[in-house]
């Protein structure tokens, strides 16, 4: 069973949760993309939905499969959002962010009635922190911004590094939004709420990746021999 499978598994549970007539957040990354080739497949069927995508890329799938799209200009609440995640707790905290989406993702996320994380089940940890955080910031002034990050960490009893985030050619990723990606190695988060609070003290933090209270539910999809077996966490 590989991990396209699994994530495919989780993202087909998903996509029973989707009803005529809903107002859907859709995701980002490799697991959300697997739920909008899902969904594509049953809007085909005669499913009517709307989707606010959260990324330049989602959007491009979601038209790709013949989705019908809006902004939340146009639709500012939603029924249900779908997503992955690089890291989920068992509360229910996240770490997103792994594809530069975090700022969309949040506000879509934030704008759902209900927010249901798709993942394989290696996602699922005890402690946020082994996947680095991302915080995205706004290019003015990065330098000093970074110095503010670092100086937050470890009022949030944090250590680490501070690492702008570049693509495999080597360039500085930007976002949609047109801003950078600090990733924070930490190893471990002692007390997400209290890394959260400082690192949205800093001026130039845009937003970080730390999903706190706003994930309803995820569906973990892990291996058992050939198949692959789908447990929840949280209420669907
Ligand atoms: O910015 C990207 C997102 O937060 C993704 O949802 C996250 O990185 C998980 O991606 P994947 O499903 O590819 O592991």
């Amino acid at each position: 069973m590989s991990a396209p499978d699994l994530k495919r598994a989780a993202a087909a549970r998903a996509v029973t949760l989707v009803e005529d007539g809903m107002r859907l957040g859709i995701g980002t990354g490799s697991t959300a993309a697997a739920f909008v080739a899902l969904l594509g497949e049953r809007v085909r069927a005669g499913l009517d939905v709307v989707g606010v995508p959260t990324s330049e890329a989602t959007r491009v799938a979601c038209e790709r499969e013949g989705i019908r799209l809006a902004t939340l200009e146009e639709m500012p609440e939603l029924d249900l959002t779908i997503d992955g995640a690089d890291e989920v707790d068992g509360d229910l905290r996240l770490i997103k962010g792994g594809g530069a989406a975090l700022l969309r993702e949040k506000i879509v996320a934030v704008a759902s009635a209900r927010m249901v994380v798709i993942a394989d089940a290696s996602k699922r940890v005890e402690t946020l922190g082994a996947f680095p955080l991302p915080v995205e910031v706004n290019l003015f002034g990065i330098g000093a911004t970074t110095r503010a990050v670092e100086k937050a960490l470890a009022e949030a009893s944090c250590t680490g590094e501070v690492v702008r985030r570049h693509d495999v050619s080597g360039r500085p990723v930007l976002t949609d939004g047109g801003h950078a990606i600090l990733d924070l190695r930490l190893g471990r988060i002692p007390d997400p709420e209290a890394l959260s609070a400082r690192l949205w003290a800093v001026p130039g933090v845009v937003e970080h990746g730390l999903f706190l209270g706003i994930a309803d539910a995820a569906i973990l999809a892990e291996a058992a021999g050939d198949e692959a077996v789908v447990s929840v966490l949280g209420r669907l």
